[in-house]
């Protein structure tokens, strides 16, 4: 166990393949710490954000089993940059605490750590060693994420509008992963990258 781990920064934009690359890093031997996993924990019933949402945008975002209604957030927040920033300022210094307690405690050659929003929002940079971007074509984001979730086109755009533009998360990368072919395709990149991540942390 390590106080300060070595991390890849893995980001990309909605239905990219993080998840798809960080599950086979996993498989590697990597610590995944996973942000959008974290907001999840902490907006389930008897979540640590949930007094807070509570406060700030009312019951009716909250369901019936006590969990944030997430179709109900989602639907608010992406049609409403100050309601999003309203819950980014609940969410994200909670998130980032976790996420800092969870690479203290890795116990792994390196840690993965996934956040959606690593380029946008500047906080993490400075604590990753490396920065990777899983990338694919946009109409390829829309149409996995429509098939994955049931979301109408017109709701994933909206998601993609309060993310960083394609080009300048790319110009961010110091290594990028190709998700437009199959997984496999996918996993022989996590493959190789796992050995140059393995070989740079025990340097
Ligand atoms: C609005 C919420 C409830 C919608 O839930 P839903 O189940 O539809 O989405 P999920 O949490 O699985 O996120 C899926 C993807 O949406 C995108 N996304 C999520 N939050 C944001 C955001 N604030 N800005 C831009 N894109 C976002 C990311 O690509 C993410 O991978 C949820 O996304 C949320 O709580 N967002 C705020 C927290 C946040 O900023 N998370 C990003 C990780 S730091
Ligand atoms: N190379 C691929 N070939 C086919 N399907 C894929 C591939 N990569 C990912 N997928 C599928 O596309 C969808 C989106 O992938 P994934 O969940 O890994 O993306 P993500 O970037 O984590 O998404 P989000 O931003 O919503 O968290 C999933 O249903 C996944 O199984």
């Amino acid at each position: 166990m390590s106080a300060r781990p070595w991390i890849v920064g893995l980001t990309g934009g909605i239905g990219s393949g993080k998840s798809a690359a960080s599950d086979r890093f996993g498989l590697c031997g990597a610590a995944v710490v996973d942000t959008d996993q974290i907001a999840r924990q902490l907006t389930a019933a008897g979540g640590a954000a949930l007094p807070a949402i509570r406060e700030h945008f009312g019951e009716a975002l909250i369901g019936a089993d006590g969990a944030l209604d997430r179709d109900a957030m989602r639907a608010r927040v992406f049609d409403d940059p100050a309601e999003r920033q309203r819950l980014e300022a609940i969410l994200h210094p909670m998130i980032r605490a976790e996420a800092d307690r969870q690479c203290a405690a890795a116990d792994a050659p390196y840690v993965v750590l996934v956040v959606p929003l690593l380029i946008e929002s500047g906080n993490y940079r400075q604590r990753c060693d490396r920065i990777l971007v899983v990338d694919c074509d946009e109409a390829v984001q829309v149409a996995r994420v429509m098939s994955r979730s049931g979301l109408a086109r017109a709701q994933v755009e909206a998601i993609m509008a309060a993310q960083i533009p394609r080009a300048e998360r790319l110009a961010a990368a110091d290594d990028v992963i190709d998700n437009s072919g199959d997984l496999e395709h996918l996993h022989r990149q996590v493959d190789a990258l796992h050995a140059r991540y393995c070989d740079a942390a025990a340097r």
